[in-house]
C-alpha cells in the first residue's frame, strides 16, 4: 500500500496501466494516491505483474549489428580511431568545454555480456550496479516500479517529487543492457550536469546540440561509443533516421523524456518542440521497423503536472494504450516553505531581506577575503547596475504607480514603450524557448573508470547520504546545517544587481543567467558544485534538473510566474533529505503581473490562471502550504499539516466574522446592478451579454470601496487593500464572480452570482466567518492613513469621476510646462522634493 511519505529509499508508488483510462474517464480533481487515481482506480502493483517473458528480444539485436560497428563500438580492442577517441583528440572536439574531460575513455566493455544476462532477475543486477556504480543499497520503490516496466516494453509516465532519483530509472537500463539510452531533456546545463555525474560514475556518455559544428561527437553517438545520448528535442527530430540505423546495429534501450512537463501547453515550461516528440513512437515502434520486436519503450517524467497536464502529456506524446503511471508522492517533507512580504523590485529592501543570509555566511568567514575574489562578472557589470539601481527605487504605495514604476524600472518610459519588444524579451527575462538558448555545444563524458583512485566494491559507499524517508515530525525541531542558498529572480538585472549587494557584505555570490557569458555560467555551474559558491541570484535557467545535494536555501525574491515552476525550483533544495528552507519574498500589497512573453490568447488565459493560483498560495494564511502545494498536483494530502511551514509553526490568524462588512460589498454590488438593468435575475447577471454590453458601467472593485467608503462612516477609512482579500474571500465562498470576460490574478469586476443573490435575499443574517488573508493582515499593519485625513481632496481622488477631471486639468497644466524655459527649470530644480510636491500638490487642490 502506498503510503504519503517522500519517496525515499523505502517510498512506495503507485502505477496504473493507462488502458484503464477510460475515454469518458475524467480525473478527479484531487489525487488520493493511497487508493485512488486520477485516471481511474489503482492497486499497488506488483513488479512480478510486469515481468513479462523477455523472449529474445534482449539479444535478438546481435544478431543485426554488423561486425565492424560492434566490434568498434563495443569492444576496445577493435575499436577504430574513430570510435575510441584518445584524450589529446577529445580535448580538442569538446572544445567548449572548460569542464575537464577525464583523462580516459573507458570503452562499454562489459555491456554485452552483461546484456546477454538480462532476464527476470533483472532487479537484482539492477541493485548491483547500483551498488557499484553509485553505491546505493538498492533502487528505490517507484525505480522498481519505473524498471519494471520498462522490462516488460511498456511505454511509462513517471511523477515523483523532485529530487526522489527519477534519472536512475532511465539510466540503469543503458548498464542492464549494454544498448544506448537517449534521453530528451530541455536544457544543456541540466544535459551538462548528468553527463558529468554519470562521467563520475563510470558510466560513458554525451549531449548534443543542435548549434554545433563539429558533429564528430555526434558521428561517434549514432555508432553506439556512449551509453547515454543526451540531446535536446531539436535535434533529436533531426536524428531520427540515423538513431534508426543505431537502432538496428547497436540497439536503443529505452527513449527517455525527462521533465516532460514541457511537452505541454498547459504546463508553466511549454516548449513547441516537446510537442513533436510523438515521433519517437511512430518511428521507433515494432510495426515501423522490422527489425524491432517489440517498441523501442518510452519514460516520461516529471516532478511538476497537474492532472491536466499528464492528460496533454499522455495525448500528446501518443504513448502505447498499454503504458504505465508511475506515481509517487510529491510531498517533500524536509522544505519549510514560508512568505514573508517585501517589495522586492526595489534594491532598498535588500539590507532588510537579505541580513539573515549574510549573517549566515559571515559567520564563517571574514568581508575581506570575500571581497577579494576577481573576475566576476558581478565587477564587470557594476556600471549596468547603477542605471537599474536607480530605475528600480519607488516610494509610492498606491498599485498603479508600483506598476508604473516596474514597468520603468523594465526600461519602459512611455505607453508606447510598453508594447513588447524583442530586444526588451532579450535584455530582461529568461524564456528559454530551445536548449541552446542557453549555450550551444557537444559535450562528450566517457566514463571515469572505477578501477582508477575510488574503486566502487560492493561495500563502498559513494559519500551520498540516501534521502532520509519521510516523516515530517521529524524536522520539526531540526535546525539548518550549513550549506549553499539560491536565490531565484524574475528578471535578469535583479540577478547582477542582489549579487553584487551580496559581494559588498562579503558573501560568495554569482549571478546567472542566459545571456552572461558561456565562460562565466560554467565557472558559476562548477564552483557551484564544488561548495566554492554560497549564493547564486538565478534566473529560471539554473531551475530544472539542477541536483546538488545540499543546497540548504531557496529564496524566490519576487512572484514566481506559477506554482509548478515555484515547486520545481524549490525543488532544488534539501536534496540530502535533510531540512531546507524555502522563502518566498513577494510583494503583498501588489497584484502580480505576468512576465512578457509570446502568448497565444489561449496561452495567456492559462498563464493568468497559473499566475493567479501562485497568487492565492501566496495570500493563504491557514492551510498549510506543503498541503496546498501537493493538493495543486492533484494529490490528497492525508497528513494534513507539514509541521514545518510558517502556518503550521506559527497557526492561522484569528478567525474573523466579517459579516458587516460581507453584507455591504454585496450592498453596492446588488445597488448597481439595480440601477444598470432594473430588476436583476440571476440569469441575466450570469450570461455573458450582460458582460461585454456593459463593460462602460462595469463596477470595479476599486469603485465599490468608493461607494462603501461614501455611504459608510464605519468604513471611511478602510484600505483598498483589505476589500480586495475580501472579494478574494467572497469569491470562494461562491457569492460573487469575475463579471464578463475579464482575465486577470484578482477579481476586478465582481458579479453577483446566484447564491450571492440569495445570500442577499435571505437578510444577509448569516455570518461570514473566515480567516483574514495576508493583504487583509497587511493593511491591519499598515500606517492607518484616514480616507479623512485627506478632506474634500483626498475623497475626490478616490471618486473616478472627480479623478478624471483632475486628470485632464493636470494634463492641460502639464503643456506649458513642456515649454518652460532653461530659468524656471533650474528654479524647480534648486527646490526640494517637499517643495516641489506641496507646490504641485497646492495647483491641484485649486
Ligand atoms: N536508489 C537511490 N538511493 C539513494 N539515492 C538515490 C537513489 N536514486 C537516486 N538517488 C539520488 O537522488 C538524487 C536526486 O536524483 P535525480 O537528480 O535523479 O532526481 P530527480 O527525481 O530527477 O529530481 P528533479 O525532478 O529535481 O530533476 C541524486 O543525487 C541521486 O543520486
Ligand atoms: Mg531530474
Amino acid at each position: 500500500m502506498f503510503t504519503n511519505s517522500y519517496a525515499g529509499s523505502s517510498g512506495e508508488s503507485s502505477c496504473l496501466n493507462c488502458s484503464t483510462m477510460g475515454k469518458n474517464a475524467r480525473p478527479t480533481r484531487k489525487r488520493d494516491i493511497s487508493s485512488l487515481h486520477p485516471f481511474g482506480h489503482l492497486r499497488q502493483s506488483s513488479i512480478l505483474d510486469h515481468l513479462q517473458p523477455m523472449g529474445k528480444s534482449k539479444k535478438r539485436q546481435t544478431d543485426n549489428i554488423p561486425e565492424a560497428t560492434t566490434s568498434g563500438a563495443r569492444h576496445p580492442e577493435g575499436q577504430s580511431e574513430v570510435q575510441r577517441p584518445h584524450i589529446e583528440e577529445m580535448s580538442e572536439k569538446s572544445h567548449t568545454l572548460e569542464l575537464s574531460v577525464p583523462s580516459y575513455c573507458l570503452p562499454p566493455v562489459q555491456k554485452r555480456e552483461e546484456e546477454a544476462e538480462v532476464g527476470p532477475d533483472w532487479d537484482q543486477k539492477a541493485n548491483s550496479l547500483l551498488r557499484k556504480h553509485f553505491g546505493y543499497s538498492g533502487l528505490k520503490s517507484f525505480q522498481k516500479e519505473t524498471l519494471g516496466a520498462w522490462f516488460a516494453h511498456q511505454d511509462c509516465l513517471v511523477l515523483a517529487a523532485t529530487g526522489s532519483g527519477k534519472s536512475l530509472c532511465f539510466q540503469i537500463p543503458a548498464l542492464l543492457t549494454g544498448k544506448v539510452v537517449v534521453v530528451i531533456s530541455p536544457l544543456i546545463s541540466l544535459m551538462h550536469d548528468q553527463c558529468l555525474k554519470l562521467a563520475k560514475h563510470g558510466i560513458s556518455a554525451c549531449f548534443l546540440g543542435s548549434g554545433q559544428p563539429d558533429n564528430s561527437v555526434e558521428k561517434k553517438a549514432m555508432n553506439g561509443i556512449y551509453s547515454i545520448i543526451y540531446v535536446c528535442p531539436e535535434t533529436l527530430l533531426r536524428l531520427i533516421s540515423p538513431l534508426q540505423r543505431l537502432a538496428e546495429n547497436v540497439g536503443i534501450a529505452l527513449f527517455a523524456i525527462d521533465e516532460v512537463h514541457c511537452v505541454s501547453k498547459w504546463g508553466h515550461d511549454f516548449r513547441p518542440d516537446y510537442r513533436r516528440m510523438s515521433v519517437l513512437r511512430e518511428s521507433f515502434s515494432s510495426s515501423s521497423l522490422d527489425f524491432l520486436k517489440f517498441d523501442i519503450p518510452i519514460m516520461a517524467l516529471t516532478a511538476t503536472a497537474t492532472d491536466h497536464v499528464r492528460e496533454d502529456i499522455l495525448k500528446s506524446l501518443k504513448l502505447s494504450k498499454d503504458a504505465k503511471i508511475v506515481l509517487t508522492t510529491f510531498f517533500r517533507p524536509n522544505l519549510k516553505f514560508s512568505i514573508m512580504h517585501s517589495r522586492t523590485s526595489s534594491p532598498s529592501s535588500y539590507v532588510k531581506d537579505f541580513q539573515d543570509l549574510v549573517k549566515v555566511y559571515s559567520n564563517k568567514k571574514t568581508t575581506k577575503e570575500s571581497s577579494g575574489r576577481t573576475g566576476s562578472v558581478t565587477e564587470d557589470l557594476e556600471d549596468s547596475l547603477e542605471d537599474s539601481d536607480s530605475m528600480s527605487d519607488t516610494s509610492n504605495v498606491d498599485e498603479q504607480d508600483d506598476e508604473l514604476s516596474s514597468h520603468r524600472k523594465m526600461g519602459f518610459s512611455t505607453s508606447k514603450e510598453r508594447q513588447l519588444s524583442v530586444e526588451f524579451l532579450e535584455d530582461d527575462f529568461d524564456d528559454i524557448q530551445t536548449a541552446d538558448d542557453f549555450d550551444v555545444s557537444c559535450g562528450e563524458f566517457c566514463g571515469t573508470p572505477l578501477v582508477d583512485g575510488v574503486q566502487l566494491s560492493e561495500s563502498t559507499e559513494l559519500p551520498h547520504p540516501t534521502p532520509q524517508p519521510a516523516e515530517s515530525s521529524q524536522y520539526v525541531s531540526c535546525s539548518l546545517e550549513q550549506g549553499p542558498t539560491i536565490i531565484y529572480v524574475p528578471t535578469r538585472k535583479q540577478t547582477v544587481a542582489i549579487a553584487k549587494y551580496l559581494r559588498a557584505k562579503g558573501v560568495k555570490a554569482e549571478p546567472y543567467h542566459a545571456a552572461l557569458p558561456k565562460s562565466h555560467l560554467r565557472r558559476v555551474h562548477k564552483e557551484f558544485h564544488e561548495d566554492a559558491l554560497e549564493v547564486v541570484v538565478a534566473t529560471i535557467a539554473f531551475g530544472m534538473g539542477i541536483d546538488k545535494l545540499n543546497v540548504r536555501r531557496i529564496i524566490h525574491y519576487g512572484w514566481p510566474q506559477s506554482l509548478e515552476a515555484y515547486y520545481q525550483e524549490a525543488g532544488r533544495a534539501g536534496r540530502d533529505g535533510k531540512l531546507a528552507d524555502c522563502t518566498l519574498y513577494a510583494n503583498l500589497s501588489k497584484i502580480p503581473t505576468l512576465l512578457p512573453n509570446k502568448r497565444s490568447e489561449e496561452q495567456k488565459k492559462n498563464a493568468y490562471k497559473m499566475l493567479a493560483d501562485c497568487y492565492r498560495y501566496g495570500m493563504n494564511t491557514s492551510i498549510c502550504r506543503a498541503k496546498v502545494l501537493v493538493e495543486y498536483f492533484g494529490e490528497v494530502f492525508h497528513q494534513e499539516r507539514c509541521m514545518t511551514c510558517d502556518v503550521c509553526r506559527n497557526g492561522p490568524p484569528e478567525l474573523q466574522n466579517m459579516k458587516a462588512e460581507a453584507n455591504i460589498f454585496m450592498q453596492v454590488i446588488a445597488a448597481h446592478y439595480k440601477q444598470q438593468g432594473a430588476e436583476y435575475s440571476y440569469d441575466d447577471l450570469i450570461g455573458g451579454d450582460m458582460g461585454t454590453s456593459r463593460s462602460s458601467e462595469r463596477l470595479t472593485l476599486r469603485l465599490i470601496v468608493t461607494k462603501i467608503r461614501e455611504h459608510s462612516q464605519q468604513f471611511l477609512a478602510s484600505d483598498q487593500l483589505w476589500w480586495r482579500g475580501l472579494a478574494r474571500l467572497m469569491q470562494d465562498k461562491g457569492f460573487i464572480r469575475e463579471g464578463g470576460n475579464m482575465i486577470g490574478v484578482q477579481i476586478k469586476c465582481p458579479e453577483p452570482t446566484n447564491q450571492g443573490l440569495k445570500y442577499l435575499e435571505s437578510g444577509m443574517e448569516q455570518d461570514f466567518y473566515a480567516y483574514p488573508e495576508a493583504d487583509m493582515l497587511l493593511s491591519a499593519t499598515r500606517e492607518q492613513q484616514p480616507f479623512s485625513s485627506f478632506s474634500e481632496w483626498g475623497k475626490g481622488w478616490a471618486d473616478p469621476e472627480i479623478r478624471k477631471q483632475r486628470l485632464a486639468r493636470r494634463r492641460a497644466f502639464k503643456k506649458p510646462r513642456k515649454s518652460r524655459n532653461r530659468k524656471s527649470r533650474k528654479q524647480s530644480n534648486s527646490m526640494t522634493v517637499k517643495e516641489r510636491i506641496s507646490a504641485r500638490l497646492s495647483k491641484w487642490k485649486r
